[in-house]
């Protein structure tokens, strides 16, 4: 009815107001309830493998990459490498868009305290075993979030880390990512994937969505190197959503414009096809890549909350999820303080105690130190900045010069399998 309207209203142009002189983090942005969402930050790990299958494909071992081109020279690498890249696209819908299908529009998720974790797993059929999800907030300021993806029997393991940057100027919300994902597949091959810069549209419409935007690099350790450029409605394509890939048997063919291997085009959160390098522009032999529409996506299995440990998300925030999804302005308030209450006196207590909060399962390990991954490696051939600078950006570049704050050595978090071997307390 009418009071509603003028309650929507009346919020969304006081949130304007204060979004006006918003910076910074998920925690300083006050939205108006009917735009929070139930979920923590902790919870978007999981949206790295919401198609386990595709995952778990990388470890292709011999297996031939469909759809097959008959001009391309395919060795094991690069059909290991192409599925790769499928299973990347395939990550995007639930990234960015699960918020819109569950609730209508994107929301502002809960913002996870220092020590929050979550997990849980995808159960396969034979042979395939169990992929683990852990998702742990290493950081509170500023809201870093740490995670580990890993299935043994399969021997695929993803890692990374997400920390996200709000920006909001002229009417419109950006987000600058910091952080990236590194796959390993088998005993050797990995890859490095970094995260897209991506702005919230509609928030005039008051139905806020993701489009992504800039680019995504994907550096195989085999040498293989992919850039996906984002694009949406209105801009080249017209249409939202949408991205071009172009793959590579290395980063210099990149750089020397030579012409790459395929093309791949359309939309991420729906259709996309695959050409080659020679056929792209006459738009010949076109064969689908991918149709996120019609994958189902595989929901990560997790315990009821009565079997969790008080660290765990969904037990913690039930109270305030259970407030945010009855719309009760008073009860999100008050559940939340109790939370918060909770969360600064323990923080005063250890203060107290004079010793700092140890994250659980990942460590922060200085570049130079990082030696139990290939990350150093995989951006050296991608020519990526290894500092604490946003996902993407190229070593030596303005822009890379532009975010550094100080010569301070870059350290970049890591999940440590031993701390994770040692766990007592929370079971998946
Ligand atoms: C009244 C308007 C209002 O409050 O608007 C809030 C809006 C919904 C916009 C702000 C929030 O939008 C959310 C989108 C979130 C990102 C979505 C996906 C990812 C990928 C994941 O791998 C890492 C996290 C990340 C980047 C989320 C970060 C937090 C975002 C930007 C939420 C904004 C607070």
């Amino acid at each position: 009815d009418s009071s509603n309207a003028d309650v929507a209203n009346f919020t969304w142009t006081k949130f304007f107001k204060n979004m006006a002189t918003f910076k910074g983090d998920l925690s300083s942005l006050t939205a108006p309830p009917f735009i929070l969402s139930p979920v923590s930050l902790t919870e978007f790990s999981q949206y790295w493998s919401e198609h386990p299958d595709l995952l778990l494909a990388t470890n292709n071992k011999g297996q031939q990459f469909e759809p097959k081109f008959d001009d391309v020279e395919y060795t094991d690498e690069l059909n290991q490498f192409l599925f790769v890249v499928r299973w990347f696209i395939s990550t995007l819908k639930s990234q960015y868009c699960s918020r819109n299908e569950s609730m209508g529009s994107e929301k502002k998720p809960l913002n996870p305290f220092l020590g929050e974790v979550f997990v849980g797993k995808w159960e396969h059929e034979e042979p395939l075993g169990t992929t683990f999800c852990l998702s742990e907030q290493v950081s509170h300021h500023p809201p870093i979030t740490a995670y580990s993806i890993f299935n043994d029997t399969n021997e695929v393991s993803l890692q990374g880390y997400n920390q996200a940057k709000l920006n909001f100027s002229s009417a419109m919300l950006s987000v600058k990512q910091f952080g990236h994902a590194l796959l390993k597949v088998g005993k050797t091959n990995e890859y490095l994937i970094t995260v897209p810069t991506l702005h919230i549209e509609g928030l005039m419409a008051a139905a806020p969505y993701v489009e992504l935007e800039s680019k995504t690099y994907i550096q195989g350790s085999a040498g293989h190197f992919a850039v996906i450029e984002y694009t949406g409605k209105g801009w080249m394509s017209g249409k939202k959503n949408s991205f071009k890939c172009k793959i590579f048997n290395c980063k210099q063919d990149y750089d020397n414009e030579t012409k790459p291997l395929f093309v791949i085009t359309g939309q991420w959160s729906g259709l996309s096809t695959m050409y080659t390098g020679d056929d792209e522009k006459k738009k010949k032999n076109p064969k689908t890549f991918y149709d996120a529409a019609r994958e189902a996506k595989d929901v990560l299995s997790v315990k009821p909350i009565e079997e969790q440990n008080e660290l765990e998300s969904r037990r913690a925030w039930k109270d305030v999820a259970e407030a945010i999804k009855e719309g009760d302005f008073n009860k999100i308030h008050q559940t939340k303080t109790v939370l918060e209450e909770s969360q600064r006196a323990l923080r005063k207590k250890e203060e107290e105690a004079g010793h700092k909060w140890e994250t659980r399962w990942f460590d922060l390990v200085p570049v130079d130190e990082d030696h139990n991954t290939g990350f150093v490696k995989l951006s050296s051939l991608a020519q990526l900045s290894m500092e604490d600078v946003p996902s993407g950006t190229i070593a030596g570049s303005k822009n890379e010069a532009k975010w550094l704050v100080n010569d301070k050595v870059a350290k970049h978090w890591r999940f440590n399998r031993q701390k994770w071997d040692e766990e007592t307390e929370i079971k998946i």
